[in-house]
């Protein structure tokens, strides 16, 4: 057997899920495996002194046996606390007996959008997008305004609850320092792990493009750029070049905001929210 093999086996023992049933803290009893990441298991529990739902992240094992892994889960609690907004899970004080690889935080219920778009084959129309979009994108200015950039604005770490947008997984979320974070130059920039806001906006430009893509039918095999695979108003065309970095890029969510109010076929949208 390899080394890789032997590596895998290992972890899969170390690293397995805490079983249903499991009572942690003498409080929260675990119902189900949400997710389980590169660094951390995500389960649903049920919280013993409340009844409520609670979404609790356990950092994987083999994890916490580095610094730069207990590190990385302490930043993303402390950022959770520090940004305590609505559209964001709150944090649950824990016991202060108990070593902190866990995270207790609110249960948001309801479907991330790579399961809608995926697994349910939901199908947005350019109205809908923008409305969905828009909504985002104004947590996202919350998020920036205090001080975070959340570097990971994936299709499943926005969750879609009735009529509400969740934003979660804020593990790779930095502090910004200054308003405006100068963005490197050169070849080799990973446009989405920057720490500058101009890295959410990159992200976010993914995520309309996954949801205006949800309805393509492809009419040929041959694989072409966005630009020439959607049939997009030039409003949104537009406003998608800047957010991918193709042009001109936006400084701030504000500016979104103020652009997405101005478009024409946006001002129903605008006007409700
Ligand atoms: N507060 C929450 N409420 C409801 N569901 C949640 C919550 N937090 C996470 N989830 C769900 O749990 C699953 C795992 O999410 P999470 O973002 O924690 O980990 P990940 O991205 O898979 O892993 P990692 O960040 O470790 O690489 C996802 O399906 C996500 O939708």
């Amino acid at each position: 057997m390899n080394f890789h093999w032997t590596k895998t086996i290992y972890r899969f023992i170390v690293d397995r899920p805490l079983p249903k049933g499991y009572l942690l803290f003498e409080r929260y009893t675990i119902a189900e495996v949400l997710g389980m990441g590169s660094y951390g298991i995500t389960y649903r529990a049920i919280d013993y002194m409340t009844g409520n739902h609670v979404a609790v992240k356990q950092l994987r094992r083999t994890k916490s046996w580095t610094e730069e892994g207990r590190k990385t889960f302490d930043k993303e609690r402390q950022l959770l606390q520090q940004l305590s907004l609505p559209e964001v899970p709150a944090v649950h004080p824990q016991s202060p007996n108990e070593h902190s690889t866990f995270l207790v935080m609110d249960y948001v219920p309801g479907k991330n959008f790579e399961d809608l778009i995926f697994s349910e084959g939901k199908v947005y129309s350019e109205q809908d997008a923008m409305s969905i979009f828009y909504q985002v994108v104004k947590i996202v200015q919350k998020i920036h305004g205090k001080g975070i950039v959340h570097r990971d604005l994936r299709i499943p770490n926005i969750i879609s609850s009735g009529s509400r947008l969740y934003i979660i997984d804020f593990g790779l979320a930095c502090k910004l320092s200054g308003k405006v974070q100068v963005k490197p130059t050169g070849k080799h920039r990973n446009l989405m792990r920057e720490v500058s806001v101009t890295s959410d906006f990159y992200a976010l430009g993914h995520f309309l493009l996954f949801l205006l893509y949800s309805g393509y039918e492809p009419q040929s095999k041959k694989e072409n750029s966005w630009e020439e695979e959607l049939s997009l108003s030039p409003d949104v065309h537009g406003m998608l070049r800047r957010l991918l970095q193709i042009d001109e890029c936006f400084t701030s969510a504000e500016e979104i905001i103020s652009h997405i109010q101005s478009m024409q076929n946006c001002r129903e949208i605008t006007k409700t929210m």
